[in-house]
């Protein structure tokens, strides 16, 4: 199934959209933020799942280098949020986890992953470019090496086609992994958002609010766009 993800933060909670979502990304650091307790961050899977009960859960504590609010120089204290989280009975589906933090964060979670069942995906973000496949593929070997269920990277776009070279990768490496997203933020990088699904990934993130990734699509311009395109194919 594809995912369509949908950002939840504080303003989107209660957003709409968020229904026609398959999947939702709670976003933790943006609750964190605006004020949220340790308390509020482990009862807010159940809050989304009363809510949205069907939707898949993706838990993510951004950091502020990778587009989000948490502090960049705290990242491995993240263990402390993660544990309380994936320790109630209601939890996301699966956390994600840098590439940069396979050494640092992940041996922190490691033991609550496995005794609860959750699963994990490693991301990589790059703000300037569309990386090269090389390096894509070293990420990607790294996330294999560690266990991970899924691997994520969204990366910058700063030229029309110049994702182009990316999508026959995704078409052979996304078979390796249960979750598997791989696109470009920015205005050139839109319609990968979308079209790398028809390759074989089976995530894309989307606005149920406001955009909070450049170039990020509505929802519902995710699912028209979509159906047009697996439509012509
Ligand atoms: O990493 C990603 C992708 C994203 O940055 C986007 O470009 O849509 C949005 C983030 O919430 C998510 O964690």
């Amino acid at each position: 199934m594809q995912l369509f993800a949908g950002i939840i933060d504080p303003e989107t909670l209660l957003a709409k959209s968020a229904a026609l979502c398959t999947a939702l990304e709670i976003r933790y650091d943006l609750f964190l933020e605006r004020g949220a307790s340790l308390e509020d961050l482990t009862a807010l899977s159940k809050r989304v799942r009363n809510l949205y009960p069907k939707a898949f859960q993706i838990g993510t504590i951004r950091l502020k280098r990778d587009g989000g609010m948490f502090s960049d120089a705290h990242a491995q204290d993240r263990d402390r949020y993660l544990n309380a989280i994936l320790s109630n009975v209601d939890r996301p589906n699966v956390v994600d986890i840098e590439v940069e933090e396979l050494e640092t964060l992940l041996p922190k979670v490691r033991p609550v992953l496995r005794s609860t069942g959750t699963k994990f995906l490693v991301s990589h973000h790059d703000f300037l470019k569309v990386p090269s496949v090389s390096e894509l593929e070293a990420w990607i070997e790294q996330a294999k090496a560690a266990g991970a269920n899924g691997y994520k990277t969204a990366c910058m776009s700063t030229a029309a086609g110049d994702f182009d070279e990316i999508y026959p990768l995704i078409e052979q490496e996304s078979k390796n992994f249960e979750l598997f997203s791989l696109f470009a933020m920015g205005a050139s990088g839109q319609e990968s958002r979308v079209k790398s699904l028809l390759f074989g990934a089976n995530i894309t993130y989307c606005s149920i609010g406001k955009a909070v990734a450049p170039g990020q699509l509505s929802v519902e311009d995710a699912l028209n766009q979509y159906k047009k395109l697996a439509k012509n194919r």
